[in-house]
């Protein structure tokens, strides 16, 4: 589907999405559980697949309340699926439930997408390896498929930290559940480390402890998922309010208001502090979860998007709408999402007038060089460039197409709906 934005202004009230990161690991947690009750999930096709994984590890999932899914759980004891798992576009997913597969003692088989299967897992499978379990691609290329199996009993285990903090994830969350809990050790610094502080909060709130070490983390065995009162409430997604606010930051002249945004351990949560540097007129109210923004001018500044890759696209379109130079620096884990993320906001920013220089591991925006104008831009089938191209849509000049929308399903669904209730021009 194309969605077609014109030159316009918002206003009024938006609702967050529930966070995405929180979501999956509080289903897969209840999964390992008993049981639970997931209270305010986002119901997204990203979290669909981690449902379909608890199932087919033997959980059931009932969505017919989706203001709060009741997962029955295999208690710390997957089946082996009766089919292959897809994952489908999330990269969470496959990273997550590869670590459940090397519980039990036959073979599950993961799939997903032409992105999900160019994604790199070879570092996870390593780390099963050194656990004695059996973790292979199956083009023996570290990607997709992968077929994973075990027992893994618990261990120690060596893995890089710049790849994928869903590795580390993966494993605190299954060895919670082994008999003898998992020793990690980073062997290079590690990246997107707020993710871990998310798990370890979710783990906290389902009783289980996991902590860091000097060089990584440990996870101790023989422990049970079980959450207070039987149920999570999951909170509003930085990552998605980083949309909204950046459409305020550039076209509410009137102002609007972001509710749901509640304090988490969500490193996207320095959205807010990088509009304030920027120069946008915006206010935390941390206890309602309310945050206000109106339409600024903005300058350029340096930003390093070591912990928070998911926000390099909405900082690059800032970046293009903003005066003087935006610097993101510590970029190159973004090139391993959905899709090389640095280079695709270089490639269609410059389509739609913008100036970009792209390096290794930084995107350099000039806006001071950069005049958007409305064309025809490729969402690359990855939900970020096509919510971050949409906000830059609002501020071109003319008509800003862009291809393949409907992927915000993976994270935020209701996205163009939500545009065009603001007072967008929006047309399917
Ligand atoms: O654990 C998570 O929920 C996530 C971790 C991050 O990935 P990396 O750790 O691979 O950088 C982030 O980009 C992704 O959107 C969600
Ligand atoms: C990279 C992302 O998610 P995942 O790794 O789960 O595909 C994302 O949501 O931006």
């Amino acid at each position: 589907m194309d969605i077609t934005i014109g030159t316009s202004t918002v206003a009024g009230e938006a609702q967050a999405p529930p966070s995405k990161s929180y979501t999956h690991r509080a289903l897969l947690a209840a999964g390992y559980a008993d049981g639970a009750t997931v209270k305010a999930p986002l119901v997204s096709a990203d979290t669909k697949a981690t449902m379909r994984a608890v199932t087919a590890y033997g959980g059931s999932v009932d969505r017919s309340d989706e203001q709060a899914i009741e997962v029955d759980g295999f208690d710390g004891r997957p089946e082996t699926p009766d089919t292959v798992i897809d994952c489908a576009n999330s990269g969470t997913t496959m990273r997550l439930v590869t670590a459940t597969a090397a519980l039990q003692d036959r073979l599950t088989v993961l799939t997903g997408d032409d992105s999900l299967r160019s994604r790199p897992q070879g570092p996870l499978l390593d780390a099963v390896g050194q656990l004695e379990g059996r973790a292979e691609s199956t083009r023996e290329n570290g990607q997709a498929p992968l077929v994973v199996g075990g027992a893994v009993d618990g261990g120690s285990v060596a893995i890089p930290g710049d790849v994928s903090s869903q590795y580390i994830t993966a494993l605190l969350m299954a060895g919670a559940v082994t008999d003898e809990g998992i020793d990690i050790e980073l062997t290079t610094e590690l990246k997107s480390s707020p993710y871990v502080d998310i798990t370890l909060e979710v783990l906290a709130d389902y009783g289980v402890t996991a902590e860091r070490t000097t060089d990584g983390f440990t996870v101790a065995g023989g422990q049970s998922y079980d959450p207070a009162g039987g149920e999570y409430h999951v909170p509003g997604d930085f990552s998605s309010i980083s949309y909204l606010l950046a459409m305020g930051a550039l076209a509410a002249p009137e102002g609007m208001t972001v509710t749901s945004a509640v304090p988490s351990a969500q490193g996207d949560t320095a959205i807010v502090d990088i509009l304030d540097r920027m120069g946008a007129t915006l206010s935390w109210d941390r206890e309602s979860g309310e945050i206000t923004v109106e339409r600024s001018e903005l300058s350029g500044i340096e930003v390093g998007v070591e912990d928070t890759p998911d926000l390099l696209p909405t900082i690059a379109t800032l970046g293009a709408a903003a005066d003087g130079v935006t610097r993101i620096t510590d970029a190159e884990h973004v090139r391993y999402k959905e899709t090389d993320r640095v280079s695709a906001m270089a490639e269609e920013l410059t389509k739609m007038g913008a100036r970009v220089e792209e390096k290794r591991d930084e995107l350099v925006v000039y806006g001071e060089d950069s005049e958007l104008r409305g064309t025809t831009v490729d969402g690359k089938a990855d939900h970020r460039i096509i919510m971050s191209l949409a906000v830059a849509g609002l501020v071109a000049d003319g008509e800003t197409t862009v291809t393949g929308a409907e992927h915000v399903d993976v994270s935020f669904p209701n996205f163009f709906d939500l545009l065009e209730s603001l007072g967008a021009a929006v047309e399917r």
